[in-house]
Order: structure tokens, then sequence, then C-alpha cells
């Protein structure tokens, strides 16, 4: 052995195993105050940043989130404050909660303030333009930091009142956190969040995880779009599964397992989405399939629907790695391209007849298609 190797001189670094016992919740809308309340009841120290003065205030003075989550109080150990710096001070760990959109810039402003802590990505979102994933986002703002994702079917106000919810945490493991998952920092966050009525999942699989949180978005949209425009469950069904099947492949061809997105942030967020007129994804589509005009969807209010930015870098994402996901680029072109939502989803039921599982690899043009018709109309000719 060369006693010069760098290597064997280099100090041992262990990884941070501390107990995660204070936590900094950036981004006080729904999703960020219900989990800032989830980690509270679970015994945390919490604070809650807010970019708006005004809210915070109205939050402290109140003790609760009357803009967001209006019918339920802040538990005890949750404060709240509009200063990233008093957030974060003493924080063993952070989550990043603000819309996909804003992460990138969120993430840059965290990193002149916080040590070494991992920092677990809540959003649900693909960056528009890269095409990066939000942990890469994150990731490529804060090298010092682990960053994970925490991700599963959650409706803010249901984990808010405390209806049980399970989540996945998924963050990379070393070679030694493999061989002891529990030292893991997803393992730290699920101990420190963890409470009888919110039982997170620990992962290394942090691309499986989020392919299920924004591919999930956009077969909503699609869901919902159908629904509105009069159709029922044998259509929501078929959408659900093959929108599943749009999952697994881009989720495999970026290296991510199969089988996490059978999970919760999977199969789990793709079920509750895509049957409830709580998720604004779902609702979106609801309201368009019934003819409303986007600008007049939600009565005109500014409402986070991540799924219509994902409709776009999500589709040209899934082009650049050469995986097919018909549904998403239906639900892109009647949002982003004026297609028609009848003609479009008219195309989709009759795209070519295909192997139900992608590896019986073939297709033959459906009877219903322009295709067939023009085909069969030659061969009689
Ligand atoms: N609401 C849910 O049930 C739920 C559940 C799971 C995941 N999520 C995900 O959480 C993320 C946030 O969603 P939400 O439901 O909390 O949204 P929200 O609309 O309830 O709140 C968004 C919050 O982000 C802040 N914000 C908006 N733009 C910002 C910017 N540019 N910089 C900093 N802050 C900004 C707003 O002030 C607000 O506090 C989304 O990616 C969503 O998919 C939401
Ligand atoms: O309201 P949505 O459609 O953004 O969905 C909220 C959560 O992502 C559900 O898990």
């Amino acid at each position: 052995m060369d006693m010069h190797d760098e290597t064997i001189h280099s100090p041992i670094v262990l990884p941070d195993q501390r107990p995660i016992r204070s936590i900094a919740v950036i981004g006080a809308g729904a999703w960020g105050t219900a989990l800032a309340m989830t980690a509270a009841s679970a015994g945390r120290v919490v604070r809650l940043w807010g970019r708006d003065p005004a809210h915070v205030e109205a939050m402290a003075r109140q003790g609760r989130n009357s803009r967001y989550l209006p019918e339920v109080d802040f538990p005890a150990g949750l404060s709240v404050t509009a200063d990233m710096a008093v957030a974060v001070s003493d924080a063993d760990a952070v989550l990043l909660v603000t819309p996909s959109s804003s992460i990138r810039a969120m993430a840059r402003r965290l990193d002149q303030h916080l040590g070494g802590v991992p920092v677990f990505v809540c959003s649900k979102g693909i960056e528009a333009g890269t095409g990066m994933m939000m942990s890469d986002v994150v990731g490529a703002e804060m090298p010092r930091h682990t960053v994970g994702v925490l991700s599963g079917p959650t409706f803010a106000h249901e984990t808010a009142r405390g209806y049980p919810t399970a989540v996945t945490i998924a963050a990379p493991f070393t070679s030694a956190e493999r061989a002891a998952p529990q030292t893991s920092p997803a393992a730290r966050m699920a101990l420190a969040m963890g409470s009888e009525w919110f039982r997170p999942y620990v992962s290394d699989d942090v691309i499986g995880v989020e392919i299920g949180g924004a591919v999930k978005n956009v077969i909503a949209i699609a869901c919902g779009m159908m629904t509105g425009a009069g159709f029922a469950e044998n259509t929501r069904a078929a959408l659900i599964t093959r929108g599943l099947d749009e999952m697994k492949a881009l989720a495999a061809a970026l290296g991510g397992s199969r089988e996490t997105v059978t999970g919760l942030s999977g199969v789990g967020d793709l079920t509750l989405t895509c049957s409830s007129s709580s998720s604004r994804n779902m609702s979106l589509g609801l309201q368009l399939g019934q003819g409303i005009a986007r600008p007049m969807c939600f009565g005109g209010a500014p409402v986070v629907v991540e799924g219509e930015n994902t409709a776009i870098s999500l589709t040209d994402l899934a082009r650049r790695v050469g995986v097919e996901m018909p549904i998403s680029e239906a639900v892109r072109e009647i949002l982003h391209c004026g297609a028609d939502l009848g003609e479009t989803f008219a195309a989709l039921w009759s795209q070519p007849i295909r192997g139900e599982p992608r590896a019986l690899s073939f297709e033959m043009a459906h009877p219903a298609s322009v295709e067939a018709i023009d085909t069969f109309a030659r061969a009689f000719a």
C-alpha cells in the first residue's frame, strides 16, 4: 500500500447522525404550514418562514394561518418569522415548500444563511427551461448540503387536521448509510416528523419519488378535463393507469426505480390527486373540461397549479430522453398550444394499438384513427 496515498491521510468524515430537533420550514402556504404543524406536533422546535411580513404578523397574532388553513390552530412549538436568517438559525434540517417555480431563487437565498444541514424539497414539479428535478436545482444552488425530498398523497388541509397521512422521505444514502439506513438523513427526518397520525417511509430513490410527484399533477389535469367534459369512471381509471405507465417509463429512463413509482409518491399520489376536486390540478382540468376559459378558472384567483407548467417541462424532458408520454403530451397541447379538448382526447383514444407493457413492443393503426381509415381505403380501392 502506498503510504503517501492521500486517502489514507485525509480525515474520516463521519455522517452527521445527530437527531433532528429543530426544523425550519420555508414557505407559509398551505403545505408549508401543514408540515410545520406536523413537525411541531411531533415535538420539534419549528420556525415557519413566510415572505410576506404582514401575513407573518397576522399568523403570529392569530396563532393560525387564516389565509391558507383558516380552521386549524398552530400547536405549541411553532413560531413564524419573515426573517430567513432567524428561521434557519439553529435548524438541524430544512423543509423547502414554495412553488417549484421559486425553488432555485429560494435555495440560492437559503444557502447564504445555512450551514451544512439536510434540505428536503416538498414541492412537486420540474424546472422550466432546464428540465431539472427540484432536488437537482437545490443541489446546484446548495452544494454543501444533502438534498432530499418529502412527497406523497397529502392534501394540506387533511394533514393539518391530523387525519392519518403517509409520505415518503428520500435522500441519497452513502455506502455506510446503505448498511445502516437508520443513520441516513432521510431516516433521521422520518424520526423527527413521525407521529401517531403522520407516518413517513424512507427511501434513497430521490428521482423515483420526484417523478411521481411531478407527473401525477399533469395526469390529474387530464382526469379533470375528461370528467369536466362529461366522461365517467372508466375513462378516469384508464387515464390513471396509463398515466402510471408514463410515470414508470420516465422514472426508469432517468435512473429511478419502477417500484418507487408504485409507492406513496407515485400510485398513492396519483390516486389521491386524480380522485378529488380538492386537488387544484384536478379542479383546473374539471373547469377547463366544462368549457370555462383559463383566466376565469378558480374565479380568476391566482392558484398554484403545478401541473400547468410541468406539462411543458415534463414533456420536454421526456422527448429529450426518448420516452413517449401521450397523455402528458395531450395535456400540453390543450393547455399551451390551443388544441381543442375533444379532438385531442379523441386522437389520444385512437392512437396506435400497442402492447400493454411497453416491453411488448409493437404497434398497429387503431381502427378509428385517420391513418387506419386511409390504409383500409387504399387496401380496398
Ligand atoms: N397544498 C397541498 O396540499 C400540497 C401537498 C403536497 C405538496 N404540495 C406542493 O407544495 C408546493 C407549495 O404548494 P402550496 O399548496 O403550499 O401552495 P400555496 O399556494 O398554498 O402557497 C404557496 C406559498 O409560497 C409562497 N410563494 C409563492 N411564490 C413565491 C416566490 N416566488 N418566492 C417565495 N415564496 C413564494 C406564497 O406566498 C405562499 O406562501 C407546491 O409545489 C405543491 O405542489 C402541496
Ligand atoms: O392540490 P394539488 O393538485 O396541488 O395536490 C396537492 C398534493 O400534491 C396532493 O398530494
